[in-house]
């Protein structure tokens, strides 16, 4: 029997995963890593969020504007949050829809303050200045371009319900847009090859081993809110996320190779 037209599996019921492509890879982002973004979407619709730390840095040093990170966030001034967003939505979001047009694939840059894709508030601007939090996603808005098989490339620049811009760290841009999209995968693509500890990768982690390396000090920095972003993000949809490694394929013999976090697994009482 054939099966009814509402029940074909079409293009646009294909899983959709996001992905996360920091900063600190993009200056390295190989042909090789663009190709499995390709083989990628011959079985799944992709979404790709956007970082751009170290270029972000590069260009406050050359207009000689000082900035600095507070439990991984960037302290934002009206004139860091300027910057951040002639580097994140003019330079970084237009190449890399640049590289991904050059590979074939359909994609579109977008800021998260274009359809008020990333409506944002304020998260700590006593410490913070111009710093958002995701408050609402504009799913609908991601939806329409994925029917028409467009790759959405987003920068993390968000926009408060009045208009004021706001820099976002990507991947907490990532993690809830993976949550709202009611995303199958999530990938935090970096320049390390997961979490590391004492130089070995941790294959498999949850939020009590998390919390424990946070304290210990062995995730720092720009892994604080990689890893709290993940943790965020995990759902009953969403049973893991995965740090990779942004210098290779994401996939080796169909596998991917990085750090799975996953949730607090239950204690079984017999
Ligand atoms: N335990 C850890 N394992 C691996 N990397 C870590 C760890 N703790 C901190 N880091 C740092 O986190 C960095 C990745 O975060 P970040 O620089 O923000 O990358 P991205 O730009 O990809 O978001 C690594 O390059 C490393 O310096
Ligand atoms: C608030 C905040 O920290 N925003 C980040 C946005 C870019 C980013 O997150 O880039 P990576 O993914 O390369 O770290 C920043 O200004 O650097």
């Amino acid at each position: 029997m054939s099966m009814s037209k509402s029940m074909q599996v079409t293009g646009h019921d294909k899983p959709i995963v996001v992905i996360k492509l920091g900063g600190s890879m993009l200056e390295q982002l190989s042909e090789s890593f663009l190709d499995s973004i390709k083989e990628l979407l011959t079985t799944k619709r992709v979404i790709i969020v956007h970082g751009g730390g170290p270029d972000i840095n590069n260009m406050l040093t050359k207009l000689n504007v000082k900035s600095e990170f507070y439990n991984g966030m960037r302290k934002t001034t009206k004139e860091v949050l300027e910057i951040a967003e002639m580097v994140l939505s003019g330079k970084i979001n237009k190449q890399l829809t640049a590289l991904l047009t050059q590979k074939s694939v359909k994609a579109i840059g977008l800021s998260g303050t274009d359809g008020q894709l990333i409506v944002s508030s304020f998260l700590d601007e006593e410490n913070l200045g111009f710093v958002g939090k995701v408050e609402q996603i504009n799913d609908e808005l991601l939806r329409s371009l994925l029917i028409l098989d467009y790759v959405p490339v987003i920068a993390p620049i968000g926009i408060t319900a009045d208009g004021q811009k706001l820099n976002i760290n990507a991947d907490l841009a990532a993690s809830a847009i993976a949550e709202k999209i009611n995303a199958e995968q999530l990938l935090f693509v970096t320049n390390v090859p997961g979490i590391l500890h004492d130089g070995k990768l941790i294959e498999e982690a949850t939020e009590t081993m998390i919390e424990k390396l946070i304290e210990q000090k062995v995730i720092y920095g720009g892994m604080i809110p990689k890893v709290q972003a993940a943790l965020d993000a995990l759902s009953d949809q969403l049973e893991h996320v995965m740090i990779v490694s942004g210098n290779d394929r994401i996939f080796k013999e169909g596998k991917m190779i990085g750090t799975k976090i996953t949730k607090k697994r239950e204690v079984v009482v017999k």
